[in-house]
């Protein structure tokens, strides 16, 4: 790969192909942080859905605050792919998730790109070695896997191919970082990258669960919604854990529930819980934490569920002053006969 034609912080034009649901979130995301941005879609009707979801996302975008100078009015739908990409200083793809047609687009873009442009697929779970096999120039494709809404959720997972550049996996993630986004950059490629796995897993458990008639939709979700999934927005499965543990933290946890791995809880195989397995667990835990005891973990964990419970309308926003001279919220969980 030829070195890259701008450093990220200097980037000023992006081009987004394909401009779907992800395609035209993205589009969203880099317009609200003001970037001019060119897309090129093949669907007749694609630049007027494109406006649509562009108009229907900016009042979020507003009210989570714009970069100077971001505008709609900095979006072009070019007519050719070539068009779109002529000029761009990134590109990200995001195309159909088939992959032939990744292949082949990849390798047209390529073509098209000036050399050295960083070129990241959104991808939800081809490894970058299977889709670079037709590029030219292979060095300069990413996978730059986004959440949907891109212009909401912060994570970008980036990670290259057997053919990538280091150089490129280092210039995406970098720009990711000054667009705004949070980004995970993998050492290596993993079908599914990192977020998809944990999701697949919960997926397909869930899909086993109905299909058995073992549980509704309605059940399922409600499990998560009211349950693991308050404590997932601000701290982790593996933190969360760890403080089920008690004072013994993940060490404890896994002593006392370990045994529980190798009952049917899941279709899944479970792993080998030894010792490398374990200690894995608990350093790990140890260096999230970082200087914050159990108990401040504890503290923090439950007043980050009390923020969801109260942004999610399930506890009552207003604010009362208690006799102690404490500001109270009154709490209406549970009060439900
Ligand atoms: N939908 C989701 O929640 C997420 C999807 N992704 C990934 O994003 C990519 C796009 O998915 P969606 O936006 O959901 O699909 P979508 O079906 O909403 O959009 C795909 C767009 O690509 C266009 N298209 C078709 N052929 C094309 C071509 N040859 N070149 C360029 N564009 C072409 C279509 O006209 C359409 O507008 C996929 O790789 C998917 O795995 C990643 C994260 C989340
Ligand atoms: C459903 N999906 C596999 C396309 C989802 C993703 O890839 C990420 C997300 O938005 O959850």
């Amino acid at each position: 790969m030829p070195s890259s034609p701008c450093a990220p912080e200097e980037v000023r034009r992006v081009a987004c192909v394909g401009a779907g649901v992800i395609g035209g979130g993205w589009v969203a995301h880099f317009l609200a942080r003001g970037y001019d941005v060119t897309a090129w879609d093949p669907a007749p009707d694609a630049e007027e859905k494109l406006r649509r979801l562009v108009a229907a996302a900016w009042p979020a975008l507003e009210q989570i605050g714009l970069a100077d100078g971001a505008s709609p009015d900095r979006l072009t739908v070019a007519a050719t792919l070539a068009e779109a990409v002529a000029d761009a200083q990134f590109v990200q793809e995001s195309a159909p998730e088939k992959l032939e047609l990744k292949r082949s687009l990849l390798a047209q873009l390529d073509a098209a790109a000036p050399p050295g442009v960083v070129i990241a697929s959104s991808t939800s779970g081809y490894p970058m070695t299977d889709m670079q096999t037709e590029a030219a120039d292979p060095g300069r494709l990413v996978v730059g896997h986004p959440f949907n809404p891109p212009y909401l959720i912060p994570l970008v997972e980036v990670v290259g191919g057997k053919q990538t550049d280091a150089a490129a996996v280092e210039w995406a993630s970098r720009f990711y970082k000054v667009a705004g986004k949070s980004v995970i950059t993998m050492e290596r490629e993993l079908p599914g990258f990192i977020a998809n796995r944990l999701q697949e897993a919960l997926w397909r458990e869930a899909l086993h669960m109905v299909a058995n008639g073992e549980a509704t939709v309605k059940e399922i979700d409600d499990s998560i919604t009211e349950g693991p999934g308050l404590r997932w927005a601000f701290m982790g499965p593996c933190l969360t854990f760890a403080l089920a543990g008690g004072d013994g933290g993940m060490g404890h946890m896994l002593d006392h529930f370990g045994p529980s791995l190798k009952s049917p809880w899941t279709r899944l195989e479970a792993p080998e819980l030894d010792d490398t397995l374990r200690a894995a667990m608990v350093d790990g835990c140890d260096e999230a934490a970082g200087s914050r005891t159990i108990a401040q973990l504890v503290a923090e964990r439950d007043q980050g569920v009390i923020d969801v419970l109260r942004a999610t309308g399930r506890l009552p926003r207003q604010r009362t002053e208690g006799t102690d001279g404490i500001a109270h919220t009154p709490s209406t969980m549970g009060d439900e006969k």
